[in-house]
């Protein structure tokens, strides 16, 4: 913040800005926000500071934000310096059982302890926990296919540790909002018999987004938002759009996992699910408290 006193018409432009945000406070009060934070947008120190900053104002006005983070490149990086090879199919890392070790202790070891310091120091109370805590989330492994263009076969795909929700079990999210901590989730899940799953944190999100009757999922990541095939920003979707993507091949990498649980996410009643660019400062307070003009917005109804 600079020392500098405000001229009369900044001021001015301040008040109206806070003054604009009064109907979105009312509007939203009491309601639920599932933000998934990315490894990509969590790069940048100031950023995450800004972050950190907005999640603890929505919490002060009234907004119950449940953050799900993610770490890909952070785990890439630790893997790297451990030189194990790691590769990804769809979106999806391969885990071995070195791998799912190392993603755990990233995961909910530094990256979760590091989100919820920076949520402290911003003046919200966070409380960091993984998918292990009060079962939050229970999962099995992933059974994925894939065609082979070539033979037409289908094949089961075997991705080791990655594993799914089968079941979410809210309850100790619900106890940190009546008690008004933030709760800050690490995409681990446990299996039947105690075993670790990595889940991708997109995934996470929508699951949990779903189980606690969320109004936003909202996806911070490292690119606009959906772009189409000449990368220009597409605003607005319906899932009948994304799934035209989906299908022509417009949708790729990471990009398939994110919207494939906004659409789950839409189906299980949540409003609204978006994909924002977390490399704009305050991106959060933009998408909250201003009519939407960042990022796509995938809702079952355009306007
Ligand atoms: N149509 C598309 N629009 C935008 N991004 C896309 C598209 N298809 C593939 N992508 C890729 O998806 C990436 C976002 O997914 P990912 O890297 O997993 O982000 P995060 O780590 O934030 O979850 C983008 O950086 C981009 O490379
Ligand atoms: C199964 C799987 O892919 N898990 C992810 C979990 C982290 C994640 O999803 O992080 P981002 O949101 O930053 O991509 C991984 O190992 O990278």
């Amino acid at each position: 913040m600079s020392d500098k006193p405000l001229s009369v018409e900044e001021q001015l432009v301040k008040a109206r800005t806070l003054s604009e945000a009064l109907p979105y406070m009312h509007r939203f009060n009491g309601q639920t926000f599932v933000i998934k934070y990315g490894g990509h947008a969590m790069g940048d120190d100031e950023l995450s500071h800004l972050f950190a900053r907005d999640v603890a104002l929505m919490k002060q006005v009234g907004i119950n934000p449940v953050i799900v983070h993610g770490g890909g490149p952070q785990i890439g990086n630790m893997l790297d310096r451990l030189k194990i090879k790691s590769s990804f199919v769809d979106g999806l890392r391969v885990t071995d059982k070195e791998t799912v070790e190392i993603a755990e202790m990233v995961l909910s070891g530094s990256l979760n302890k590091k989100i919820v310091t920076s949520i402290n120091e911003a003046g919200g109370l966070a409380i960091g926990l993984s998918g292990k805590d009060g079962n939050l989330i229970e999962a099995q492994k992933l059974t994925r296919t894939k065609r082979d263009p070539d033979s037409n076969i289908e094949r089961i795909l075997d991705l080791g540790f990655v594993g799914e929700p089968s079941r979410i079990n809210p309850e100790i999210l619900e106890s940190f909002e009546e008690n008004n901590l933030i709760p800050v989730i690490a995409p681990i899940g446990v299996g039947s018999n105690g075993q670790t799953f990595n889940i991708n944190a997109d995934t996470a999100a929508g699951h949990i987004a779903a189980a606690l009757g969320a109004t936003k999922l909202i996806m911070m990541t490292d690119v606009e938002g959906v772009l189409d095939k000449n990368k220009k920003l597409i605003n607005r979707l319906t899932p009948a759009e994304v799934r035209k993507l989906q299908k022509d091949g417009t949708i790729a990498g990471g990009m398939i996992p994110k919207l494939e649980t906004c659409l789950y996410a839409l189906e299980e009643g949540v409003e609204s699910a978006t994909i924002l660019d977390g490399r704009i400062p305050h991106v959060l307070l933009l998408e909250t408290f201003t009519e939407h003009g960042v990022g796509t917005m995938i809702t079952e109804a355009t306007e």
